[in-house]
């Protein structure tokens, strides 16, 4: 039985909570290293465990990965949640780009000035529902199927719902407009390990807070 992966980084969202919720979805438990200091930070680098001087970093299958994007591809695969060719990983790829540019957006929105955060959130509004949802939507429909990609359970999905739940916690009824995409975001909080990690209690985090960002800004002088 392999070592449970170790997660290193803030007590936050930030990058690193899409890879919680990737293995909270394979059903995989995993441990937290909170970065809390600038010296824990500089720890990890003088240890030389971090590639790039950067977090995310896990501790998994007797690497020490970085890189957001390689991590949870390397997951994703590791669990079967990855489609079954190639053409269904280039599906997938493509979905989870599109929510990690809406994620993005929504990730430094608590980064940015006081005067620009109104427009940014706007902004944020107009590109979920004119840009990103309707293609899930239209996705949805077209595939017939309960899943965006195959008809079982991928990193698509899972990306997808994290993403939904982050647009209403933006703007509460930003899916009126998406029936298929209110029906999905039912289906998948309905798995038992995503309900699970829904629950309160699990490690999931907390949308970001003025706390965090007070971290990190210290932490990076930013
Ligand atoms: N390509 C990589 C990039 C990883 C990356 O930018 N890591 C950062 C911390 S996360 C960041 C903190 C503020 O910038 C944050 C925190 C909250 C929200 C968004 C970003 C880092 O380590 N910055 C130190 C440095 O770059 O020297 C990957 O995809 O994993």
């Amino acid at each position: 039985m392999s070592a449970k992966p170790k997660l290193h980084y803030f007590n936050g969202r930030g990058r690193m909570e899409p890879i919680r919720w990737l293995l909270a979805a394979a059903g995989v438990e995993f441990e937290e290293e909170f970065i809390e200091t600038k010296e824990d930070l500089e720890k990890l680098r003088n240890d030389g465990v971090l590639l790039f001087q950067q977090v995310p970093m896990v501790e998994m299958d007797g690497m020490r990965m970085v890189q957001t994007r390689a991590i949870l591809s390397y997951i994703a695969a590791k669990y079967n949640l990855y489609g079954k060719d190639l053409k269904e990983r280039a599906w997938i790829d493509m979905y989870v780009e599109g929510t990690t540019d809406l994620m993005g957006m929504i990730m430094y929105l608590p980064f940015q000035p006081a005067d620009t955060k109104e427009k940014n959130l706007a902004l944020i509004i107009e590109r979920a529902t004119n840009r990103y949802f309707p293609v899930y939507e239209k996705a949805l429909k077209d595939h017939g199927q309960d899943y965006l990609v195959g008809n079982k359970l991928s990193w698509a999905d899972v990306h997808l719902l994290e993403a939904i739940l982050m647009a209403e916690e933006c703007k509460p009824d930003v899916l009126s407009a998406f029936p298929l995409l209110q029906a999905f975001k039912g289906r998948i909080s309905n798995i038992p390990t995503i309900k699970k990690f829904l629950q309160p209690g699990s490690q999931r985090k907390p949308p970001t807070d003025e706390k965090f960002v007070a971290v990190v800004r210290k932490i990076f002088n930013i």
